[in-house]
């Protein structure tokens, strides 16, 4: 199976990748990494793409976010809308301060001063963090970072946020309030009919299980859907529930059975 969607027939679509295969070097160097895959997101949907190490998930987000070219299929963003894009590393400017660096995008966007001055402190309110608009990010901890980076992305106003492996390199406990802060502000996007879609890439399946509204299983190289479930778990969630630990051992097992039919 390579080609699946649970996107309802009809239904409008945020992001839609038909058959997009991404083929890196040529001839006997070239490498497969990604192979006709096919997903259909919907405008809101919050998305968890699932692999082992090397499946292409990264090659995926990169292709999405306009940063690569396909090799072929294509790919549709809704309203040609550039999608905001959000790494492990935060990737803030170091000399700038905390407000100046969520600024950025806003200046990019042309918003004058004093419209800029409102929204920064909206957005930093947004992530809790409304009293460190001066501060350089030398002196934030690695989840306020995070936070700042979010709020900068956001910043965007962008319908769309990839994010790769976000929270990998936080401690548990940060990672879990990170959890709940983006869960909320997605929702209260939602809600307010300003719809965020997320594609969200992530090793860890219990932060799948906990974020997601489905959950896509990408082969080992090449990359190919092999497997997807929605996740009918009501929000707000908990990491330690016994329905996301349920759901993360299936989502585990399928990922055993991939990595054990590759032997990586
Ligand atoms: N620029 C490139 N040139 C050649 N090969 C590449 C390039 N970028 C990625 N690859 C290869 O494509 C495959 C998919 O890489 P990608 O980084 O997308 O995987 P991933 O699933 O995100 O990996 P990880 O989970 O380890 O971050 C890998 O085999 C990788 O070595």
């Amino acid at each position: 199976m390579t080609s699946t969607t649970l996107v309802p027939e009809g239904a409008t679509t945020a992001v839609a990748l038909s058959g997009v295969t991404k083929v890196y070097g040529r001839g006997a160097d070239a490498v497969v990494a990604l192979d006709r895959v096919s997903l259909d997101v919907a405008p809101g949907e919050f998305v968890c793409l699932v692999g082992a190490s090397g499946c292409g998930k990264s090659t995926l987000l990169n292709l999405v976010a306009g940063l690569d070219a396909v090799s072929g299929g294509g790919i549709h963003v809704a309203g040609d809308a550039r999608p905001g894009l959000m790494f492990q590393e935060p990737a803030l400017f170091p000399w700038l301060t905390v407000g100046a660096n969520v600024e950025v995008p806003l200046k990019l966007r042309g918003l004058a001063g004093a419209e800029r001055k409102t929204r920064v402190a909206e957005l930093l309110d947004t992530v809790h963090l409304g009293d460190f608009a001066r501060r350089r990010p030398h002196e934030l901890s690695g989840g306020m970072r995070q936070r700042v980076a979010l709020a900068r992305t956001l910043a965007l106003d962008t319908p769309v946020l990839l994010m790769d492996e976000p929270f990998g390199a936080l401690d548990a406990m940060t990672r879990d309030i990170l959890h709940d802060e983006l869960e909320r502000l997605w929702t209260a996007r939602n809600a307010a009919g300003k719809p965020l879609t997320v594609l969200f890439v992530t090793h860890n399946v219990r932060e799948a299980a906990r974020l997601a509204d489905r959950i896509v299983l990408l082969s080992s190289r090449p990359g190919r859907v092999i497997w997807q479930t929605p996740v009918d778990v009501a929000r707000p969630r908990r990491i330690d529930s016994a329905e996301v630990a349920t759901l993360a051992a299936e989502v585990t097992d399928r990922l055993r059975a991939e990595v054990g039919r590759h032997g990586h």
